[in-house]
């Protein structure tokens, strides 16, 4: 069995962060850890509170882990402070983490923003060095480097300068555009581009952190950067393909799928 941690924020409904991350690893035969950065209040239709936890307790989470046992891979998704950000990156390093996959998450679907817009700056000085690959959708990368994508050559030339941050691999996500979902890799000298057909639905709630998180269970598992690629693409889609309603907003994709179809739990 492989060991994968999720640095990030509580989803109290479930769609999204550690719940949706936890989900990942187990669906894909991982077995799942976690250190909570922030406690959020959301549902299907938003993000109704946030509480940060204090540096203290992150730091104290991260060692427990890595102090005992061995990380396979490491996904990191909301940090909403730089003081968090900062203690994160002196975890890692101290305990050598590898296989470390950023999802440097922002804004919620719901326009909730999850990171303090003055911590933008030491999530790339800080963290983004020690990424093996940093997975930003549309609207983060050009946060990041201040400038418009609207297309693929856009997301390719965004992909080559965030690349020159540190990170050793880039995956900008395209689901936010219109037209195919199409996610551009650059490993610093070549580019791969993967496209999926958009599956017409609302409930899209989470698919960044189960991406991500797809593609650390996958390296822990050995997966170099483009079979991990394509093994969270495929993933995805197929999560979302069998997402669902459940309360009033963006509902939830669906991790277990093949296992439920298998079990007769659904048609
Ligand atoms: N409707 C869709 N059909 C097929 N694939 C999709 C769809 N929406 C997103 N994807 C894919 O899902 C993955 C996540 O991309 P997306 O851009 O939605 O992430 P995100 O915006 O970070 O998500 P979140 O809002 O949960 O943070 C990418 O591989 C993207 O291409
Ligand atoms: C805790 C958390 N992390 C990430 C997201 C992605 O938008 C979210 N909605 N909530």
């Amino acid at each position: 069995m492989k060991n994968v941690l999720t640095i990030a924020g509580s989803d109290s409904c479930g769609g999204a962060g550690i719940q949706a991350d936890i989900k990942t690893f187990s669906a894909l035969g991982t077995y799942g850890m976690s250190v909570i950065t922030a406690i959020t209040a959301q549902n299907t239709m938003g993000v109704f509170k946030v509480t940060e936890l204090e540096e203290e307790i992150v730091a104290a989470q991260i060692n427990c882990i890595y102090e005992d046992i061995k990380v396979d891979a490491v996904k990191i998704g909301m940090v909403s402070n730089s003081i968090i950000i900062k203690t994160i990156a002196q975890c890692l390093r101290k305990h050598a983490a590898k296989n470390i996959v950023i999802d440097p998450v922002m804004v919620s679907k719901s326009k909730y923003k999850l990171l303090r817009p003055e911590a933008c700056e030491a999530l790339v000085s800080f963290l983004f060095p020690l990424a093996q690959v940093v997975t930003p959708n549309i609207p983060e990368a050009e946060v990041i480097l201040g400038k418009r994508i609207q297309n693929v050559e856009h997301m390719q030339e965004a992909a080559v300068a965030i690349h020159k941050m540190g990170p050793a691999n880039v995956i900008v996500k395209g689901g936010h555009l219109p037209g195919d979902a199409v996610d551009v890799l650059f490993d610093g000298q070549k580019f791969t581009l993967l496209s999926d057909v958009r599956i017409a639905t609302k409930n899209t709630h989470g698919t960044g952190c189960t991406f991500s998180s797809a593609i650390a269970a996958s390296l822990a598992k050995g997966f170099n950067i483009r079979e991990a690629f394509g093994a969270a693409k495929e993933y995805i889609h197929g999560a979302i393909e069998n997402s669902f309603s459940i309360g009033q907003g963006v509902g939830p994709t669906h991790h277990f799928y093949s296992l439920y179809k298998r079990a007769g739990l659904v048609d």
